[in-house]
């Protein structure tokens, strides 16, 4: 149970890197250090793809960091980039990798979420240049960007050459002392991570309220969608879509259908857990099989990108319910989540239909359902 409330309350930032050598591996450590230090917040890790294999890399110490996807970015409640500087650049891997996030970008799927960039240099040359034009690619997503300032300068030891920079942290490899990233560097990535971190948590706190105005009419006042309309009409409030207990996604989106699992979640905990029949009554069992359902709805949400509108119709509905062998009302009990489906989509809420019973389910609630949905 407790468990669940602070996953619940869990930021998620991606430590997002590409290295040869290992300096902004260095560095990219650090920042998730900065970053972990903010309560609740969990660093991830993870290697831009590579362009073409490095021949020793089996060797290097970052070997078991495992490449990120572009299509995992969205998940994340912000995201510290990380590269070599290259001829005042990103590197080219990074560069390549960006270049495939025209779909996130189009899908507005990087908007308002906070971003920061630090490098590994050689000498240092051109290493201001290299973030700032780095930010360009953030900006034009539409990303919030966290530099760190002068956080941290007065403690740092400034009688050797230090890579820092007012946009981000930076490491220099080529400084004659050959020890790098050195301690001070290091700082600043940490205190970087840290203030991304924090940015990430007023990210995580807001995005849910705020509809994005792309969802809104060009002029007026913003008017509820149809099916929100709807919801209010019949007085439901969809509850706060429940975050995953283990490692898979809430829903998961293939071409343009929906996949979505619930259980009878409400505010973190099972609603009228057992036994169909035994602990619950039949009652009981229909009102947790509502509560599945607007779960499934929540999460169906935030899959439609916040607007229940963009669902164009219900596919397939499976219900299983816990049950003593033998047990045939499976279907009064699924009517319950099929009629409320139908209340608030209309005719597009429809759907097919399959019902079992379980010997058991998760958390030992009385029922689960797979729900599976076409988008516009
Ligand atoms: C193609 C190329 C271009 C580079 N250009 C620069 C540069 O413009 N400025 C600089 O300070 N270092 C430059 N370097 C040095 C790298 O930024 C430096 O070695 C860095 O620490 C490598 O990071 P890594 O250890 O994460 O691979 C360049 C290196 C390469 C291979």
């Amino acid at each position: 149970q407790n468990k669940m409330t602070s996953t619940d309350s869990e930021i998620k930032v991606l430590v997002l890197f590409n290295t040869e050598h290992g300096g902004t591996y260095k560095m990219a450590k650090e920042m998730a250090a900065g970053i972990e230090k903010l309560p609740g917040a969990k660093a991830v890790l993870k290697q831009v793809p590579r362009i073409k294999p490095l021949e020793n890399e089996v060797k290097q110490d970052f070997a078991n960091i495992p490449y990120a996807t572009i299509d995992e970015l969205p998940e994340y409640d912000g995201i510290a980039f990380g590269s070599a500087v290259h001829f005042g650049n990103m590197s080219a891997d990074m560069r390549y990798f960006l270049d495939q996030s025209v779909g996130l970008w189009t899908a507005h799927k990087l908007e308002g979420k906070p971003a920061t960039v630090f490098m590994s240099a050689g000498s240092g040359a051109g290493r201001e240049g290299a973030i700032l034009s780095f930010w360009n690619t953030l900006a034009v997503h539409g990303m919030t960007i966290i530099s760190p300032g002068i956080m941290g300068t007065s403690e740092i030891d400034k009688s050797i050459p230090q890579g820092n920079t007012v946009f981000g942290a930076s490491s220099l490899a080529a400084a004659v002392d050959g020890n790098r990233p050195s301690k001070g560097e290091l700082h600043i990535a940490s205190l970087q991570g840290h203030a991304l971190a924090k940015a990430a948590k007023g990210y995580q706190l807001t995005k849910k309220d705020i509809p994005p105005l792309s969802a809104s009419p060009a002029s007026g006042s913003p008017k509820p969608g149809r099916i929100e309309a709807k919801l209010k009409a019949l007085n439901i409030q969809l509850p706060d879509a429940p975050a995953p207990v283990g490692n898979y996604k809430p829903f998961r989106i293939s071409g343009k259908q929906v996949f979505i699992n619930q259980i009878a979640l409400k505010a973190g905990k099972v609603e009228h857990p057992g036994m169909i029949d035994r602990e619950v009554t039949e009652e009981q069992a229909k009102q947790a099989t509502r509560q599945t359902l607007l779960n499934i709805l929540a999460v169906l949400k935030q899959a439609a990108g916040g607007d229940l509108d963009k669902v164009k119709q219900a596919v397939q509905l499976t219900g299983f319910f816990y049950t003593a062998a033998g047990y045939t009302k499976h279907a009064v009990l699924m009517n319950e989540a099929s009629n409320l489906l139908v209340e608030i989509l209309g005719e597009s809420g429809m759907h097919t239909r399959a019902t079992l019973g379980a010997s058991s389910l998760p958390m030992n609630s009385a029922v689960e359902i797979q729900a599976i949905f076409e988008l516009e």
